[in-house]
Order: structure tokens, then sequence, then C-alpha cells
């Protein structure tokens, strides 16, 4: 039986890089409860999760179907709100705010990556990776800016349009619109769930990338073993719980856990 973690269990989603001290969390659950439905339609979709994922460290978050994958991303980054627990944002409490706090907090200090690019078809490639800036009322960093373009090799295609880039040259581009406001936490719902093998494993290398040479936090929920061998942590849900986790992981052993979950019985 996987070891089930309880609250006074609380792992750490990456090992400590320093030894003697723990880097702060870019994120903390603390026994975050959502309870979906009510009466005989009740549905406990997570039940008193607690984990720290700290800084600069790159997370997966895996899982069988309806584990509560999703609803632990969308509690994590404010996207929904827990029924109990806390969910805390590089020092602020987001279960506390209001909704134009959350709205805000979302906007400035969280990135998202999800499965189906989410770009606007009418702006350009630069126009779309600024547009969190210029929702913010932000000027880009220029500097910063040309950085992120010339990392995601888009440099010779910002003045294009999503319709004419390739899916994982689109995918590049809301990475890199994920990174402008150097976020917090870049949070990546399947990002790789609709590109092929090789398309995906450059997008998977470039998150790999700014984690190890931006220290930038990544979290992603994913279905693909080989997707999650690019992580330091593979955090595996069950019913609700945090029923495992897999530091240093090989796509082999990520599918070896995944098959003790049931998830592919
Ligand atoms: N809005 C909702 N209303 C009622 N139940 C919900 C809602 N969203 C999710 N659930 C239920 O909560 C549980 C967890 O769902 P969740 O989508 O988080 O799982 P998942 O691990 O992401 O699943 P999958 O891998 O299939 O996407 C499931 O039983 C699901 O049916």
């Amino acid at each position: 039986m996987p070891k089930i973690f309880s609250s006074s269990a609380r792992p750490a989603a990456a090992p400590d890089r320093t030894a003697g001290s723990r880097p702060e969390a870019a994120v903390s659950l603390s026994s975050v409860t959502k309870v979906y439905g009510r009466g005989a339609a009740t549905v406990h979709a997570l039940r008193g999760v607690s984990v720290d994922i700290p800084r600069g460290s790159f997370t997966a978050v895996m899982g069988p179907s309806g584990s509560g994958k999703s609803t632990f991303l969308h509690c994590a980054a404010g996207l929904d709100r827990p029924t109990g627990g806390t969910v805390t944002l590089g020092g602020s409490e987001l279960t506390g705010l209001d909704e134009t706090r959350l709205t805000r907090l979302r906007r400035d200090r969280i990135g998202f990556v999800f499965q189906a690019f989410n770009l606007m078809p009418s702006l350009t490639v630069l126009q779309n990776i600024t547009l969190p800036l210029r929702l913010a009322g932000r000027r880009p960093d220029r500097a910063w800016l040309a950085e992120i373009v010339e990392r995601v090799g888009l440099a010779d295609r910002t003045g294009h349009r999503p319709a004419e880039l390739s899916g994982g040259q689109q995918q590049r581009v809301a990475v890199a619109r994920a990174l402008v406001t150097r976020p917090e936490v870049v949070f990546g719902d399947e990002p790789t769930g609709a590109l092929d093998t090789v398309t995906a494993k450059e997008v998977l290398g470039l998150l790999r990338q700014t984690v190890d040479e931006l220290g930038q936090t990544v979290v992603m929920v994913t279905h693909d073993p080989v997707a999650a061998s690019y992580a330091d942590t593979v955090l595996f849900l069950a019913d609700g719980a945090l029923a495992d986790a897999l530091t240093a992981p090989t796509a082999e052993l990520v599918a070896d856990r995944m098959s003790r979950l049931g998830a592919w019985a």
C-alpha cells in the first residue's frame, strides 16, 4: 500500500537544496479539502491535502482519472476556492482574499499554460506574450522580454499570429506569456496534451530550463509518465488524497507507481 500523507507528515515536493535550511515554499497547501455537490451527490474531490512546493522546483501531479488533479491545480492556483484548509502563495494566503484581490494576484503572480494554448487569435506573438502586462497596466521590461522571446525560440516570429504557427510554437508563446510577469509559480494543466511526442519534449525541455536557469517554480498536471519524468518530484493523488511522491523520477518508475495506484488496471 502506498503511504498516505497526513497533514502532520507533510511532504516537501522536492528535496531541500541547501543543507540545514528549508527553502521557502512557493506554494503551500495545508489540509485542503474540496467538496462538490451535496446530499447523495456529494463528491470529496480533495480530502485534506498538505504539501509544500519549494521555490525553483518542477513538480508534476499525477493520479488516476477523477483522483483530484485538476481540483488540486485549480485550488493551488486560486482558480477555485477550497472548501476547507489554506493555500499560501509566496507568503500570501489565497483563501482569505476577496474576488478582486484574487483576480489581481492570479494576473500578477501566477502564470498559466493550458493544453489548448488559449492564445488570442487576433493578436501577434509579441502582443500575446505581453498581454498579462498590459492587463496589469505595467510596461514590459525590454531586456526580460527579449530574453524570454529568445529562450522560447520565437525571436523571428514576433509579428506572426497564432494561426501562422505550429502547435509547439503556439505553446511556446503560451510559456513566454506565462513567464512575462516573473510569476511566483507557473501552473501547467496538461501543457503537452495536445502536442506530438517530439514537440512535447521541446516544450517540456523549455519548462525544465526555466526551472534550472531562471529559478522558476513549475507545477504541472499530466497523464504522461514521460512528461512527469522532467520534474524533480512527482506527487501522486488517489481518491482526493496524496498517496505517494517520487523524487528524481524516470518514466518507468512513474508508470510503475501509476499501475500500483490502479490507474491503468
Ligand atoms: N464542478 C464539479 N462538480 C461536481 N463534481 C466535480 C466537479 N469537478 C470535479 N468533480 C469531481 O471531483 C472529482 C475530482 O475531479 P478532478 O477533475 O479534479 O479529477 P482529475 O484527477 O483531474 O481527473 P481527470 O484525470 O479525469 O481529468 C471527480 O470525481 C469529479 O467528478
